[in-house]
């Protein structure tokens, strides 16, 4: 189990800190897909990258990550070491198209595991295995990136990032980049993953409430920097209770998730500046049911089990 508690992560700017993770607390248990969603800049890779590495301009402020009870050094980058990649893998927003062009596949797995200390030798048979799981000829280790379309490519990074069974893998936006059928399967092949017990958990983030419908467990709802809602993948899609889900769930076109005869309909308004966040909830300028009690800001509570919302006006609505 991962335990997140309190976490603030800012980016330091010329005109003061961008609090893109502001005081967000969730846990992911053993064997879940947890689905990380919301609008783009709420701080969904902001998550998935602090629990890795913290690059400048990005710093930690607050808070604690424990996995299986014990302390996680985020703030500490060569502390860290010993658990990214072995226990902690990420796979980043475009990392298929981030693999070395000019070296063969081979060559850039080699390279890695060189990296970690470990022969490829060692892992060859496996990486075989799990090439085949994901339906990839071992001959793509001697081809170039290039050569293999995107969902192929998505999929060795996939069998990539997840050769040294960690207990937790993040994957930001892996399908975005992909047509609609090669989304569908190679989200079905991070299920495969869990399911056949390589990696403990996953994290997956992504704007695409329709693929977390396919795979996640639960969904994490974030909102400029904060977890507006958190609840098993059905209710949430079934019934949102935060204003900004049920605008979120509205705003989605019928991909495969229901059918209604309501227009498509985006959010009005935009997000808060995250320098410089109003008072309060965050959502209170876009939300139809603001009201003088938003100016205080709500905590996340547990509404019913396991099904957790910060607004005040939950039970009205
Ligand atoms: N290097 C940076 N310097 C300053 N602010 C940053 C930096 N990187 C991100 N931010 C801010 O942090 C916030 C969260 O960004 P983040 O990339 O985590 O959002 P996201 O939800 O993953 O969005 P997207 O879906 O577009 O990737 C944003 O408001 C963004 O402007």
């Amino acid at each position: 189990m991962i335990q997140i508690e309190r976490l603030r992560i800012y980016y330091k700017t010329l005109h003061g800190d961008a609090k893109a993770l502001d005081d967000v607390t969730f846990t992911i248990n053993d064997k879940e897909i947890l689905g990380i969603a919301g609008e783009s800049g709420c701080g969904k890779s902001t998550l998935g990258n602090s629990l890795i590495l913290l690059k400048p301009p990005m710093k930690y402020v607050s808070g604690e990550v424990k996995i299986n009870g014990e302390k996680l050094p985020i703030d500490n980058n060569t502390e860290m070491r010993r658990y990214r990649y072995k226990k902690i893998s990420l796979i980043p927003q475009y990392a298929m198209d981030a693999l070395n062009p000019t070296r063969k596949i081979g060559g850039i797995i080699r390279d890695l595991v060189g990296q970690h200390k470990i022969k490829y030798e060692e892992i060859e048979k496996r990486l075989h295995e799990r090439l085949n799981m994901v339906k990839l000829s071992k001959d793509v280790l001697n081809m170039y990136p290039f050569e293999l379309s995107g969902g192929m490519k998505q999929r060795l990074v996939l069998v990539i990032s997840t050769l040294l069974n960690p207990d937790l893998l993040i994957a930001d936006e892996v399908t975005s980049a992909l047509d609609v059928s090669s989304q569908k399967a190679v989200s079905l092949m991070f299920k495969e993953f869990r399911d056949r017990e390589i990696v403990n958990s996953i994290i997956f983030i992504t704007h695409d409430i329709a693929v977390l419908y396919q795979i996640a467990d639960r969904i994490v709802i974030m909102y400029a920097g904060k977890v507006a809602e958190i609840g098993p993948t059905e209710e949430i899609i079934a019934n949102p209770l935060h204003p900004y889900t049920k605008a979120l769930i509205k705003s989605l076109p019928n991909a495969g998730i229901r059918h209604t005869k309501e227009k498509l309909e985006g959010i009005p308004g935009h997000p808060p500046n995250l320098i410089n966040p109003p008072a309060g909830c965050r959502f209170r300028d876009r939300c139809p049911f603001a009201d003088e009690n938003c100016l205080e800001e709500p905590p996340l509570k547990e509404i019913n089990k396991g099904r957790l919302v910060a607004c005040w006006k939950v039970k009205d609505l």
